[in-house]
């Protein structure tokens, strides 16, 4: 029996699956923490990916990584990282974006020429900030990667070995200077973000290419962003819109054309089989859970019985969920806030439901950001750590005002990722066909007008914070 590793390594831990590669059937599971904070040394990942795969990686044909995407790896010419990686959720770079906007002649250039407007998040947007304020660290910069780049590469002898980087279409779409539309780097951009400086970049490959061998001669498959392999283990249709809450939250689809969005809500992303995957990311989904629950000096599971037993609206409170900043709307700089409070609503419940609502409005209108690009209109998958709490089912259901597909939990990016591995492996033209992921239906509200109140409430409270 042939077996693959697909590995995902997201914001917060590294999870690894092992799969036979024919069928697909999940054999065994790994999974070890990344570190907390913006910024971390990529070596960080590499151990996590070694503690994930401890005894289960040795016997595998081929292993594809899936990594968060935009994180930026600076490395010299010895191949040694010139900082700490800064993560996609790390905001310093908003004021760099705003400046690239403005010197390339505005949203719309930016939309046309790389499918995405810069925000924080995106990779050139910190070459920018790294150029203005560290510059030393920038002239030293010889080559720049994605931190799934760099797991690839490790994994293939990285630096001191004789491999060179890679990436693919998928990853390569959210740095800001590679074109999905036209499957070029775009040197023009990185120069003009980096201070004239073009180092070099990773190759990119198709999406069944080989990256290479590990020195133990198993396939190393190209790998992609962990959301791009989100698409793929969920093996999802066109019309589908899965809304992912991880780290971030996250609401994409797959697309046959590629997205030009100039209002910057929706990336133009490339996908992992060779078409597009249009996406808006929010900066806050699980967290705002996990931090809730803390403050309520609870865990997940009370925050779940807390919020049921509170009534649709919270009793009028509104939870703005910016804990962290905010990438969709754009407020890097934003901070939560718990609006409407009274009296006689104050209490633990309330507060949690809320805290549910308020994650879930903000993907409500990261879909409806996709319907104005014309995407969706198909089933609405909800995936991700934070789909495991049960009460999220169903005010997804009643904020989204549709019915929500809840496949069963499990590790869709390091299946994708697994799926993605045993293409590579069998050479075949379409990826192997796994079976249709199990999954359990939330039928959509009775009444539209809860759902439309709970929206309302919150789009009232952010227009009133934005002035
Ligand atoms: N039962 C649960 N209810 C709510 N949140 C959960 C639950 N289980 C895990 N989580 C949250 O999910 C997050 C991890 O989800 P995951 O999709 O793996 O994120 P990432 O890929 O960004 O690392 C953590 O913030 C964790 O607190
Ligand atoms: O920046 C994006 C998408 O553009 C994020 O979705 C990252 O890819 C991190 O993902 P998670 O760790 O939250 O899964």
């Amino acid at each position: 029996m042939r077996t693959v590793a697909g590995v995902d390594s997201s914001t917060q831990s590294c999870k690894i699956v092992i799969c036979e590669a024919a069928t697909g059937r999940v054999l065994h599971r790994g999974r070890a923490l990344h570190p907390e904070g913006t910024e971390v040394h990529p070596e960080a990942w590499w151990q996590a990916l070694r503690e994930a795969g401890a005894g289960l990686l040795e016997d595998v044909d081929a292993i594809a990584v899936a990594g968060q995407q935009h994180g930026l790896v600076a490395v010299d010419d010895s191949g040694r990282p010139v900082r700490d990686a800064l993560l996609w959720n790390d905001v310093r770079s908003a004021a760099a974006a705003t400046q690239l906007i403005q010197e390339l002649g505005g949203p719309q250039k930016w939309a046309e020429s790389v499918g995405t407007v810069p925000v924080a998040s995106v990779t050139i947007s910190k070459l920018r900030w790294m150029a203005e304020h560290e510059p030393e660290l920038a002239d030293r910069t010889a080559q720049v990667m994605l931190p799934h780049d760099w797991l690839t590469w490790r994994l293939r002898g990285g630096p001191g070995g004789t491999a060179m980087p890679t990436t693919d279409r998928g990853d390569a779409s959210g740095t800001g200077y590679w074109s999905p539309g036209d499957d070029v780097y775009r040197q023009d951009l990185l120069a003009l973000a980096f201070g004239g400086r073009t180092p070099d970049l990773p190759a990119v490959l198709g999406p069944a290419e080989a990256a290479g061998h590990t020195p133990d001669g198993v396939l190393v498959a190209a790998g992609t962003g962990d959301n791009m392999g989100a698409a793929l283990g969920l093996g999802i249709a066109p019309g589908d819109v899965v809304v992912s809450l991880g780290t971030s939250g996250t609401a994409f689809a797959v697309a046959e054309h590629p997205a030009a969005d100039a209002s910057g809500a929706v990336a133009g992303f490339a996908d992992a089989t060779g078409r597009f995957l249009p996406l808006v990311c929010t900066l806050n989904a699980a967290r705002v859970l996990s931090a809730t629950a803390g403050m309520l000096g609870t865990d997940l599971d009370g925050l779940d019985r807390l919020a049921r037993q509170a009534a649709p609206g919270s009793g009028g409170l509104v939870f703005l969920p910016y804990l962290d900043g905010e990438r969709t709307p754009n407020l890097p700089d934003a901070s939560g806030s718990l609006v409407g409070l009274r009296r006689q609503n104050m209490d633990p419940a309330n507060v949690a439901r809320a805290a549910v609502e308020g994650m879930l409005c903000n993907l409500a209108n990261a879909l409806e950001e996709l319907r104005a690009q014309g995407i969706g209109a198909g089933r609405v998958l909800v995936i991700g750590g934070a789909a495991k709490m049960p009460v999220v089912g169903e005010i997804a259901a009643q904020v989204f005002g549709a019915p929500v597909t809840l496949p069963e939990p499990d590790e869709y990016v390091a299946i994708g990722a697994a799926r993605q591995a045993a293409w590579a492996l069998s050479g075949t033209p379409e990826p192997p066909s796994w079976p249709v992921v199990a999954a359990r239906e939330v039928p959509g509200p009775t009444e539209l007008d809860t759902g439309h109140r709970i929206r309302r409430a919150y789009a009232t409270a952010v227009s009133t914070m934005n002035g």
